[in-house]
């Protein structure tokens, strides 16, 4: 499949600060792209980058395999975290506002029904509650009919509900063929969403894969979780752990000898929990930090 972005050697300083620090990657057409990292990563700098709003310090981007011309904002769709909406207007009537910013842009009632705005079309923007103002802007992200899709933390203070069904227009859309770039700060909807990711800390790439191949890769058993109380009979034992999310966690290529080594040393398995990693695991691993800290 052709690579819609190519990101060659990117950087950027900000006063000699190298918030970006040479990272390289390819996009393919049509996939769900995301691009995962703790606070002050670089995540939100190399979007930038890509969206064509900022200017790299060096390194290529390429879009269709060629440099980014002026006409690429008519190309690429962008949902911002806090794109204003004019008051006073309907959903319908923004919609048609944002059109005229456009050259050429999708059918109204193709983007009303992709969003799933149908029911609240002739709605006040202002009584929108948090998931219906998110797939509005997602139609706005949507509506030039763009080749690629640019959404920052999309549902970020989404109740669980809101957030799938999200995830959902989400799914509709990689299934026009369009390309989605992600930044997310949860996990699962990465896990859930995206096709290849990248991770970045301090401005470089520490992994790069799919979740499914950077998973395998990193780990080779299962996680036996224990309540934190146990944390000083567990440590008496040869068992290595972690805290994560206050469990205590032991990962394990076979849980039935390690069961019996709790037992033995009087670990307590009351509340025993047994899970696959996942990509939160991962990148508490890889980062040494949970997302959000
Ligand atoms: N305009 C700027 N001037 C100076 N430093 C900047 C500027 N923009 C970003 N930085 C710095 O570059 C680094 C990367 O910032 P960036 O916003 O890209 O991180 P991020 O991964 O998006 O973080 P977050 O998850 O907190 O949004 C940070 O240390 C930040 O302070």
């Amino acid at each position: 499949m052709a690579d819609i972005l190519q990101i060659k050697n990117l950087c950027k300083s900000f006063s000699g600060f190298h918030a970006v620090n040479n990272i390289s990657f390819n996009i393919p057409q049509g996939k769900c792209f995301g691009l995962l990292g703790p606070n002050g990563a670089g995540k939100t700098t190399t979007i930038e980058m890509m969206e064509g709003i900022l200017k790299p310090s060096s390194g290529q981007i390429l879009f269709n395999g060629a440099p980014i011309e002026k006409n690429y904002y008519q190309k690429i769709g962008i949902q911002f975290q806090h794109t204003a909406i004019q008051d006073y207007l309907t959903v319908k009537e923004t919609l048609a506002l944002f059109t005229k910013f456009y050259d050429h842009c999708l059918p109204e009632s193709e983007v009303i029904k992709i969003c799933a705005l149908a029911d609240i079309a002739d709605q006040d923007t202002r009584q929108l509650s948090g998931g219906q103002r998110q797939r509005l802007l997602l139609a706005l992200a949507i509506l030039n009919d763009p080749q690629i899709i640019f959404l920052d933390e999309p549902t970020t203070g989404l109740d669980p509900q809101s957030r799938r069904n999200f995830w959902q227009l989400i799914n509709n859309i990689k299934a026009q063929n369009k390309t989605v770039i992600l930044t997310t700060h949860y996990m699962d909807e990465a896990e859930s969403l995206c096709d290849d990711i990248v991770i970045i800390d301090r401005g470089k790439i520490i992994e790069q894969g799919s979740p499914n191949q950077l998973l395998k890769a990193h780990f080779h058993g299962t996680i036996v979780c224990l309540p934190i109380e146990q944390q000083a009979q567990l440590a008496k034992t040869e068992l290595n752990f972690q805290i994560t999310n206050h469990l205590l966690e032991i990962e394990t290529q076979d849980i039935e000898q390690t069961i019996k080594i709790l037992l033995a040393n009087q670990v307590s398995i009351d509340g025993l929990q047994v899970r696959h990693p996942n990509l939160e695991d991962l990148f508490i691993k890889l980062t040494g930090h949970a997302l959000r800290n």
